[in-house]
């Protein structure tokens, strides 16, 4: 089992992903970017912005990408593994290029692994923006609401347009009704 929980910065996915731990003990608990060593680097480097190019941006997410894919999914395939984001992310939030050519791009990155459960925190505008104004930012949450709403726009599409199963949640509901919402969908 090889689950994802998605979304936009701050729709929910740590409060999930803590509550999930003491639930699944035996789980493997992940992330992108930054689920490897090499990912760790990769990952100091795309939250700082060290990068001026949106595309050399791009790439340094799918070498991550490809090195979690190997090294921590497939490794442990006989188990369950639980990341926070995934390939969605990586298609959703390269919006300068064409869906079709992102998800070509990521399906090369994960050699066409995919993940068998999607759970997708849908926030709205005005909670995106309650939200935000209470943390302090990195480089790609500042790049403001709108940008952010158009990523989870993009994040749906993406899902669809790859088949996956998914289930989709208002990220506004109750931490208790969003956790439960989870774990129905993961004993379905
Ligand atoms: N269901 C919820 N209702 C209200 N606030 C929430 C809910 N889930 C998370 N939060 C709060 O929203 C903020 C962002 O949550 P977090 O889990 O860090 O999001 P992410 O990991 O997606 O960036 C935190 O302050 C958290 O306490
Ligand atoms: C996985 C991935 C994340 N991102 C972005 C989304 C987030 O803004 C950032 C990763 O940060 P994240 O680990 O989700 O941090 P936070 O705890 O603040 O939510 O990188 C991409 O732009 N492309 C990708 O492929």
């Amino acid at each position: 089992m090889y689950v994802v929980i998605e979304g936009i910065d701050t729709a929910g996915k740590s409060t999930q992903l803590e509550i999930l731990a003491k639930k699944y003990n035996n789980a493997v608990f992940t992330k992108e970017p930054g689920g490897t060593p090499i990912g760790s680097k990769l990952r100091q480097m795309v939250l700082t912005g060290e990068a001026n190019s949106k595309l050399a941006e791009m790439f340094l997410f799918l070498a991550d990408r490809a090195e979690h894919i190997q090294e921590v999914v497939l490794k442990n395939k006989d188990k369950i593994v639980i990341s926070d984001r995934s390939m969605i992310s990586g298609i959703a939030y390269a919006q300068n290029l064409p869906l079709k050519t992102v998800i070509d791009l990521n399906l090369i990155s994960t050699n066409n692994v995919l993940p068998s459960h999607v759970i997708l925190l849908k926030l709205s505008k005005q909670e995106l923006e309650n939200r935000l104004s209470q943390k302090e930012h990195d480089s790609i949450e500042a790049r403001g609401i709108d940008y952010l709403i158009d990523i989870q726009n993009r994040m749906e599409k993406t899902i669809k347009e790859l088949n996956l199963n998914y289930i989709f949640i208002d990220a506004s509901l109750s931490i208790e009704k969003i956790s439960k919402d989870i774990e129905d969908f993961l004993n379905e």
